[in-house]
This record gives structure tokens, C-alpha cells and sequence, in this order.
């Protein structure tokens, strides 16, 4: 079997793309797709099936265990969509962005799975980072932003052309002279003893957090260990957080805060927050947006605050020359999301998963973007991703570790 992969920047849409491939966009190289039976691995895939789920209240993919697809975490959804791909018996599987939203143990399982088929199913890989091409892939055909394919070469002559070529282009930001006044709490959030689980299923066991102003975290742990749910009760959408020891920006959890008065002091960015933008709303606006904790803008914006996020974005060099925010790529649309966290200088900023989909270009901006704000000592950060990200340079790791009762955590601080 003769796989083929598409290199691609994160400009391109995906949807179209892989809309295109089942269409025969492909024909030259390889046989005809529209005849044969073919699967997605993508978060796409996932987004459709959760979408259809709500819509036509049906089950796509059964789980073994009590938890709901929906409910599963990211990782664990990717899981659970390779085995059911491979249940269908496909001629041919389209793999977009393999390496997202799974830890390294799960990593290895699903390159497992795929390479099982290996001999029987055709092979169609979508990648934007040159680290993520799979060793079987025997062609790689690089298409341009307008979806052209503007070279083909075998793999080795692809990574050779990709190594003498620096992709990781420096950039190097200061932003201090963006941030004025940053709200100041000593400490921002404590946690203590947070157990939490859901049904009988237990997630989090006596997790224990201090963070500090300007401190910048890494939060890594395997799949399924809470990552996400222990952020969710941080910003304040988790009803989890009521009767847990926790302190928030000075006060005590159910001292009569509202969530808003939380969401205030935090910028934040999670993976989900990509699907909850179903309104047009300009680039310009989408950033603005972040002063008033809203998703899209729904007030005429104030002649400072426009200058601000103007700042911001020249500062950062982003000119899309696009006016519409869903005329951008995803991967587009996250560098403008990360923006949109940042634009009010909150105390706190969450970073959930920020770096999927992006390219190694877009990589190696948010890493300067993200220094340069921890440099500043003003704003905490808290990052999570399953990558390690060349250069990004964090004070602290905070882990989750699973046991039986519920993950525990273990902080480690990093020689930067
Ligand atoms: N609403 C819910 N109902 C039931 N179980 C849930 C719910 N939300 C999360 N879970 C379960 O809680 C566990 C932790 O999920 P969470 O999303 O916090 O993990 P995570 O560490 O962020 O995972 P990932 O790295 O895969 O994103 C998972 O086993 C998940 O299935």
C-alpha cells in the first residue's frame, strides 16, 4: 500500500480540504476515492458526531464504559474514534493531525492501531508539523494557502528540504510597553484537598494548587486524568467547584461571587470555545470581545479599547487582511483566541490545548507570545498541552497523576 501524505500550513481549512480528498483531489497520485469506503480520524470527526448526537439525540460511537462519548475527555474521544474507524472496515482513512490531544503512552497506542491496517487500508495523512509524518508514508505532496499542490516528493526528499530550511523562524516579542495596569492578588487561586468525581467515578483526589502572581505553569497529565475539569473550576463553569476549599482572587468560593466576577481577572482559551462561535463577527471585534468575557461582540466597541487590540496585533505582526473572524483558518482563529485572552491583562491567563492545529510557524509564535508575556512577571499563566513545546519556558509543572481514588498532583520546579 502506497500512503500518501498532504503537508499543509494552518491556513488552510481543514473541512474543505478533506471535503476535496474524498473527491478525487488526489486522483493523480493515488486510485480513485469516491469508489471506495473511507473514514476521518479528526477532531472534525468528533465535532460532527457530538453535533449529531445533540441534533438527533442517537448514539454514534457506544463507549465501554459508562461514560457518554460526550463526556469523555479529548484524548479519550480520539481513542475511542480509532478503534471505530477500524470497526467499519475502511478501504482508506484520512489521519488529520495524528499527534493532538493524547498523551504519549496513547499516542503509541493509536500509531499502533493504524499500523495493524497497514497492509489493507489505504493511508491519507493531513500534517502541519514536519515532526508528525508518519514513517510509512511513502509521497508528500505540499499544498499552498488557495489549496494548490505546489510540490510532490518522496519523504526523504520532503524532511531533507524541511530540515536545511529553518521553519522554526524566530520571532521575538516585548510586550510590556501593551500591559499597564495588571489587577494585583497575592495568591491568585489556592486549592486545597479538591476531590471530585462524576457518578461513582472518581477524578481528582485531594489536589493541592498555590498559584502566585506572575508565575507561569505548565499542567500536563495523562488523558482522562482532569486537566480540563480542574481548569473548568478555576474559571468558574464547573458546578464540581461548590464545596471545595477553594480561594479565588482574594475571596472564598461561595463567598457570594458571581462567575462573572471570576471570569473578570481570567483570559482563557479551551478547544471547545472553537465550536461556540456561530455568529460573523470581525477579527477586530473577536479580540475586543475578551474585555467583556463575552464570545463575539454584541456592544459597539470603545475607541480605547479598539486601539488596544490594534497594539496587540501589530505588535505580533498579524495581518490576515481578512475582516471576517470565521474567514480565518482554525489555526488562524486560535492565535486571535490567545489574543482575545490576553487583551484585558487579567491576572490570570488558562491556556487549554492552545497549540493543536497549529503549524510549526504558528508554534513558534504563540512560544514567543507566551514568553514574552511571563517575562513581564504580570500576568500567571497556565499552560496545558500533551507536547512539549520547544523554548516555551515556564517556572512550574504541575502534574496530575492518576490513582484509584482519583489523580493526585506533584509540583516540580523547572530550571529554565
Ligand atoms: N460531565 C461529565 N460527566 C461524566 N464524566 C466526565 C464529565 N466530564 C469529564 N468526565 C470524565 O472526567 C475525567 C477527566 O476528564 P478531563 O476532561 O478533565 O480530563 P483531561 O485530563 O482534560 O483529559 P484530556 O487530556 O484527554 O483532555 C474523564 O474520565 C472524563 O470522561
Amino acid at each position: 500500500m502506497k500512503h500518501i501524505a498532504i503537508y499543509c500550513s494552518n491556513t488552510i481549512d481543514k473541512k474543505q480540504l478533506i471535503q476535496q480528498i474524498e473527491k478525487n483531489f488526489l486522483s493523480p497520485f493515488i486510485c480513485k476515492l469516491t469508489e471506495l469506503q473511507g473514514e476521518v480520524y479528526s477532531s472534525i470527526t468528533i465535532d460532527k458526531f457530538i453535533n449529531e448526537a445533540y441534533k438527533h439525540d442517537k448514539i454514534f460511537i457506544s463507549t465501554d464504559s459508562d461514560t457518554t462519548f460526550e463526556e469523555m475527555s479529548s484524548g479519550q474521544q480520539r481513542i475511542a474514534l480509532a478503534k471505530f474507524i477500524f470497526k467499519q472496515n475502511p478501504d482508506y482513512v484520512i489521519i488529520d493531525d495524528i499527534c493532538s490531544n493524547v498523551d504519549k503512552q496513547t499516542l503509541s497506542m493509536v500509531y499502533k492501531l493504524f499500523e495493524e491496517y497497514l497492509n489493507t487500508c489505504l493511508y491519507i495523512q493531513i500534517f502541519s508539523r514536519i515532526n508528525d509524518i508518519l514513517p510509512y508514508v511513502s509521497q508528500v505532496i505540499e499544498i499552498d494557502n488557495v489549496m494548490g499542490i505546489s510540490n510532490v516528493f518522496t519523504q526523504h526528499e520532503f524532511l531533507l528540504k524541511h530540515t536545511l530550511t529553518d521553519v522554526s523562524k524566530k520571532n521575538e516579542y516585548t510586550v510590556s510597553h501593551l500591559l499597564s495596569e495588571v489587577p494585583y492578588f497575592d495568591p491568585l487561586v489556592t486549592m486545597q484537598n479538591v476531590t471530585v468525581a462524576y457518578r461513582t467515578k472518581p477524578v481528582l483526589h485531594k489536589v493541592k494548587w498555590t498559584i502566585k502572581a506572575g508565575e507561569f505553569w505548565e499542567l500536563r497529565g495523562p488523558i482522562g486524568s482532569g486537566k480540563s475539569t480542574l481548569l473548568s473550576m478555576i474559571i468558574g463553569d464547573n458546578p464540581k467547584a461548590y464545596g471545595q476549599d477553594m480561594h479565588l482572587f482574594g475571596r472564598k468560593k461561595e463567598s457570594g461571587e458571581s462567575v462573572w466576577e471570576i471570569k473578570k481577572h481570567i483570559g482563557y482559551f479551551y478547544p471547545k470555545m472553537m465550536q461556540l462561535f456561530n455568529r460573523e463577527t470581525s477579527i477586530e471585534n473577536m479580540i475586543i470581545s475578551g474585555f467583556y468575557d463575552s464570545i463575539g461582540l454584541y456592544i459597539k466597541p470603545l475607541d480605547w479599547q479598539r486601539k488596544v487590540a490594534k497594539e496587540w496585533m501589530e505588535n505580533l505582526g498579524i495581518d490576515y487582511n481578512k475582516k471576517n473572524f470565521h474567514e480565518l483558518s482554525p489555526g488562524q482563529q486560535r492565535i486571535i483566541l490567545i489574543i482575545r485572552a490576553i487583551v484585558k491583562q487579567p491576572p490570570l491567563i488558562i491556556l487549554d490545548e492552545p497549540t493543536v492545529g497549529l503549524d510549526d510557524y504558528n508554534i513558534s509564535l504563540f512560544v514567543s507570545i507566551i514568553n514574552a508575556i511571563a517575562q513581564t512577571k504580570k500576568i500567571a499563566i497556565i499552560f496545558v498541552s500533551h507536547r512539549k513545546e520547544v523554548g516555551l519556558q515556564a517556572d512550574y509543572l504541575f502534574e496530575l497523576q492518576p490513582t484509584e481514588y482519583g489523580s493526585i498532583s506533584k509540583i516540580t520546579k523547572l530550571l529554565t
